[in-house]
């Protein structure tokens, strides 16, 4: 998806115009994500076209400030990154030096631009500054109130028709071609309704599956079609076969066999028997699947026998909170897989979960987040983090720049949640960090 940059000088109105384009997706389409308050990055949507937007807030601002200086070619790699940039000026206040001064850094990157004169309520003041504004080289801008929201929708239609002619493609709906293959996995303990669960799977949605016989003797994978998704479940030869004995011992449940599935697989469905709550073995699970960088999704079975399940729920949410609290970020699902419910929400959940394993989240909005957050949160005495971006996918792994102080394991959480609450919620995954000093 496309990605467009506000840039401007400190106070020209970005966050406003950011959460006015934001809120304008959320009055046509419903919005499923759910955007923080002082998000840097979300989605635009505009009929059937979408884009990203990220709010450079003050990378841009001050010429003075550490990143800029100590990294002019990541700010340039920034405006690179990107395929659009608004280059918002305040059309009341009029035309300073800095912006002058960005105007020839946002030059350097050679990307398309868009001039956005924010703030052009009153004609007569705009009429003053416009002789100005057209020193700044980059033609004809587009008149907006941020604040009162005019104009919005044609700096939209704008900002579509030079992503379209860039040869970007807009529409959402085109991942379905090459579609890749989910791998999941159902760790519980015995009796916990695994098999239970994998049969309501097979028989309550519409499926297609394709046994493929693992590298493992006696484990099968399944290949499923689920609404169109393929789904490839791991390990079902313990699901299929009817229990044995031995497969029931406690033992087996934090063997190898599991550890394998938990490799093998993507997303790791924990299962937990709802009468018998969350155990010392599913806290284990739970942190080997987070320490692999695998998604996990916490799910609570046999709901039909708890009574006034509606009061119970939130015993079980403080429960997840206290014991899984380290995979915090994972969906906690509520199922009976012998009553085949839950199980649409179950499918949503893995779905989601992969997608924010390959998540790529843009530099801007990283260094964006990072800085707002640094501003609110100092990092402890005589730390400096300098910039940071997003290395790796699966799991989703980001590397900061630092001036060589080791960064005390809290600050690395306030980094983790900045992250999820700001740019992306990376819903069922674990975020890695890595640091790095420079000089
Ligand atoms: N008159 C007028 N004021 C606006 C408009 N858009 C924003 N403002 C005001 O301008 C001020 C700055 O707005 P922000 O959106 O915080 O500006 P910013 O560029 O994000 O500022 P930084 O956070 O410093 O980067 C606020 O007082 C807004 O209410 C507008 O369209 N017209
Ligand atoms: N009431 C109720 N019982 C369930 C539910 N899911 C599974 N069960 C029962 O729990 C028992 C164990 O279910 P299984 O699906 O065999 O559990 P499993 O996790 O595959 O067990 P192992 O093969 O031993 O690992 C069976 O008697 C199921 O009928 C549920 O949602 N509600």
């Amino acid at each position: 998806m496309p990605t467009v940059l506000i840039v401007g000088k400190s106070n020209v109105g970005k966050s406003t115009l950011f959460n006015k384009l934001i809120g304008y997706k959320k009055s046509i389409v419903d919005d499923k994500e759910g955007v923080t308050r002082d998000a840097v990055s979300g989605r635009v949507s505009y009929y059937s076209k979408t884009f990203n937007i990220v709010d450079t807030g003050g990378i841009f601002e001050n010429p003075e400030d550490d990143i800029i200086n100590k990294s002019k070619d990541l700010t340039l790699k920034m405006l690179n990154e990107a395929d659009l940039i608004l280059f918002v000026i305040d059309a009341k206040n009029g035309i300073t030096s800095e912006d002058y001064y960005l105007a020839d850094i946002i030059r350097k990157s050679n990307n398309d631009v868009i001039l956005v004169s924010n703030k052009s309520e009153s004609e007569r003041r705009v009429q003053n500054n416009l002789p100005d504004i057209y020193k700044l080289g980059f033609g004809d801008p587009i008149f907006i109130s941020a604040e009162q929201g005019k104009n919005i929708d044609t700096l939209i239609e704008k900002i579509v028709n030079v992503l379209e002619s860039k040869g970007l493609s807009l529409e959402e709906n085109l991942k379905e071609e090459n579609q890749p293959i989910i791998r999941v996995s159902f760790i519980g303990r015995p009796n916990a309704g695994k098999s239970t669960l994998f049969n309501s799977i097979l028989n309550k949605e519409r499926v297609l599956v394709t046994p493929i016989p693992g590298t493992t003797r006696d484990s099968v994978d399944e290949l499923v079609t689920i609404n169109g998704k393929k789904y490839l479940f791991v390990d079902t030869a313990g699901l299929r076969r009817k229990s044995k004995v031995d497969y029931k011992s406690l033992d087996m449940y934090s063997n190898v066999r599991s550890i394998k599935s938990i490799e093998n697989s993507d997303v790791v469905v924990i299962l937990i028997d709802a009468i018998e709550g969350i155990t010392h073995q599913d806290q284990r699970i739970a942190g080997i699947a987070e320490n692999r960088g695998k998604a996990t999704i916490v799910a609570f079975n046999k709901i039909d026998l708890i009574k006034n399940f509606r009061y119970k729920k939130e015993e079980f949410i403080d429960q997840f909170n206290e014991k899984l609290y380290f995979i915090n970020y994972s969906p906690l699902i509520f199922i009976s897989a012998i009553n085949k419910k839950g199980i649409d929400n179950l499918i949503n959940a893995i779905d989601e979960a992969y997608k924010s394993l390959h998540y790529r989240v843009q530099t801007s909005a990283v260094n964006s987040a990072i800085q707002r957050m640094m501003a609110f949160t100092p990092p402890p005495k005589g730390l400096k983090i300098l910039y940071g971006t997003q290395v790796d996918i699966r799991p989703p792994t980001f590397l900061f720049f630092t001036n060589g102080k080791k960064v005390p394991e809290f600050y690395q959480n306030h980094i983790r949640k900045t992250i999820r609450e700001n740019i992306y919620p990376f819903v069922g995954v674990p975020i890695f960090l890595k640091f790095k000093s420079r000089h």
